[in-house]
């Protein structure tokens, strides 16, 4: 007999960050996420990491009914469950901001991560042995060095993190300004030192379009063997993504989101034509964020990688995601916004249960490294994350720290993420526009 689930905790948690700009502002102090904890019958605990918002906890809260009480080898029946009683909230937008606006996704793999992390630990299995089709595919997975232009925080007057006893390079700069090529430059190499990254992506749609590809011809001079790519999140019109894009194009392994909707031109259908001009792959976290968006992303031969991070995909649907590539000559990668150690594990588990070669997947924890609220986090050394072996997610809550983190969460007085915020203090009045990159006012 399989234990059932005896009760389904849900915890808004906050941690610390930098001011790392986008094209939706800069990032506040702190970052927003939310963990769900499922124990059992049997005392086990399973754990989930999503991002956090009021609509997303009031699902989660809305679906504990369905939860509570359910055998924990009921994995799918549950999530069923869970599904159709989300689904009567209607259709749901992304929105176009660089992140998921959506809820009923997000909580779906919350419930998924902790269901297959408690399922695991009772088959003796981890969580990557239990995905798609294939189970486990590879023991380490390799992980690209996210880089991010920084405003400084010295004008603002927010609490941003100092980092206090640094240990290296990367401690030492991750939380100063950094707006030109050589700070950029700086950042790779203190991330690669640490870290030992050979794939690199600068986060765009910041500064203008050249000064950006600048960075990328800064990079490449450091590190010309490296894979890079450049995301400005879809702020380029297409003919200036082409512009931009297309001098640097052989230093560019894939163009992410060059470009986007655009007058009466959907996103898939301009990034189609970006391909068609330039020649260059794409990647995607913002026009193929669905089935029905990919199966038209597809047809119109837009993107070569759509990144299908498990928390907009379910850690299901994303293995799916990496099926599909494997069989239609596609390329499997995973996008990430700010996250705990938690999530650090679930997408380690998702992208080793990808078929076929994968590219690098995305990661925002060499900005969190140092924070965790699991006992001993997932390392990257050498550009790869080790795939654990033991049963379920193979990670242990620290009790004290998700309190600490509770704690700062219940601080803030903030709910979810906003980047508007902070980057007023740089552009007063700043406001978000998705085609104008956040510096150029
Ligand atoms: O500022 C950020 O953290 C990024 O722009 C993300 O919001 C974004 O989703 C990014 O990771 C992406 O690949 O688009
Ligand atoms: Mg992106």
């Amino acid at each position: 007999m399989f234990p059932k689930i005896k009760s389904m905790k849900v915890v808004p948690v906050a941690g610390y960050d930098g001011f790392l700009l986008n094209l939706s502002g800069g990032h506040a102090p702190y970052f927003i996420r939310c963990v769900v904890i499922l124990e059992d019958t049997a005392g086990n605990k399973g754990v989930g990491e999503i991002p956090s918002s009021a609509g997303i906890l009031s699902g989660l809260a809305k679906c504990r009914v369905l939860v509570e009480g359910s055998p924990i080898n009921n994995v799918k029946q549950t999530l069923n469950q869970v599904r159709l009683m989300l689904a009567k909230n209607g259709r749901e937008e992304r929105g176009r901001q660089t992140f998921d606006l959506r809820v009923a996704v997000h909580v779906i793999t919350g419930i998924e991560s902790a269901l297959l992390d408690l399922y695991g630990q009772a088959l003796q299995l981890p969580v990557a042995d239990l995905l798609g089709q294939y189970g486990r595919q590879r023991d380490q997975v390799d992980v690209l060095g996210y880089l991010f232009l920084l405003g400084d925080p010295g004008k603002t007057d927010l609490p941003y993190i100092q980092a206090k006893n640094p240990q290296d390079r990367w401690d030492e700069i991750r939380y100063q300004e950094a707006l030109t090529p050589d700070a950029v430059v700086d950042l790779a190499k203190a991330a690669y030192e640490r870290y030992g990254f050979k794939d690199f992506k600068l986060k765009g749609g910041v500064l203008s379009g050249e000064d950006e590809a600048d960075c990328i011809r800064a990079l490449h001079d450091a590190f010309p063997d490296a894979r890079l790519t450049l995301d400005p999140n879809g702020a380029w019109k297409l003919d200036d993504a082409v512009r931009i894009l297309e001098p640097i194009k052989h230093l560019l392994s894939y163009a992410e989101d060059p470009c986007g909707q655009e007058e009466s031109y959907s996103g898939r259908e301009t990034m189609a034509e970006f391909k068609k001009r330039t020649g260059l792959a794409t990647a995607t976290n913002m026009i193929a964020t669905d089935f029905k968006q990919l199966q038209y992303a597809v047809q119109l031969n837009a993107v070569d990688i759509p990144l299908a991070d498990c928390h907009f995909w379910t850690m299901q649907g994303a293995v799916k995601v990496g099926e599909l590539c494997h069989e239609w000559g596609m390329t499997w990668g995973s996008h990430s916004n700010n996250h705990f150690d938690i999530s650090l594990a679930m997408m380690t588990h998702v992208a080793a249960a990808c078929p076929g070669d994968i590219t690098a997947i995305d990661t925002h924890w060499i900005w969190q490294d140092g924070q965790r609220i699991t006992k001993a986090p997932l390392r990257i050394s050498d550009g790869k994350l080790t795939v654990p072996t033991t049963p379920g997610l193979g990670v242990v809550l620290d009790e004290d720290r998700l309190q600490a983190a509770h704690n700062l969460y219940n601080s803030l007085g903030a709910t979810q993420r906003n980047d508007s915020m902070a980057m007023q203090f740089l552009i007063p009045g700043w406001e978000f526009d998705p085609k104008r990159p956040a510096l150029m006012r």
